[in-house]
């Protein structure tokens, strides 16, 4: 029973639903991406942040995010119990492309953000068909493995409850919006 337990908070710690967003949104989103993104926070990656689109002036493309970042908002504090109480502290869309890849780690890894108590990865472009690997591993519970297919979105804690990693890609280009 000691072991249910466990099994059980561990299935609520992520939520998976495969068709959050339309395609239709999946190719807006890469549309933007295609336009604005820049060099990202490691190699072989690249970004579009909320910030950056300020930034450069393009606010207008900020637009499309906003009622897929309340969506999503709504979604986590539904599922998570804890209505009201969040806000995002991130957004952004990443594309990671030939040799990226990121070994076991929690998304809440470093001191300052500790803060941070869940992700949400919605998935823009799907394996198989747009990159080859960079599957997504949870190292304990289930699901195990996600293949990212356009519109999917996983949504699991930033703690040790979620180590996860990704594999290396090896062909093409991996889309996400990250939150
Ligand atoms: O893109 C993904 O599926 C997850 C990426 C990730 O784990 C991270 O950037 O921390
Ligand atoms: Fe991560």
């Amino acid at each position: 029973m000691g072991d249910d337990t466990t099994g059980e908070k561990q299935n609520q710690a992520r939520l998976i639903i495969p068709d959050f967003l339309s395609l239709q949104e999946c190719k807006e989103l890469e549309f933007i991406h295609r336009s604005c993104s820049t060099v990202g926070y490691r190699p072989n990656v690249f970004s579009t942040t909320l910030s950056h689109l300020i930034a450069t002036n393009s606010p207008h493309l900020i637009i499309p995010f906003l009622s897929i970042r309340d969506r999503l908002k709504e979604k986590v504090e539904e599922f998570f119990g804890c209505e009201y109480e969040l806000s995002v502290e991130f957004t952004g869309l990443i594309s990671w492309t030939r040799g990226a890849s990121i070994g076991w780690h929690t998304d809440d890894n470093r001191p300052y953000l500790k803060q941070r108590h869940f992700s949400a990865i919605c998935y823009l472009n799907t394996y198989g068909q747009d990159f080859k690997g960079g599957l997504f591993h949870f190292r304990d519970g289930h699901p195990n493995t996600l293949v990212p297919a356009a519109g999917a979105v996983s949504i699991y804690t930033a703690d040790d409850r979620n180590v996860h990693s990704v594999d290396e890609i090896i062909e093409g280009e991996r889309l996400t919006l990250t939150m």
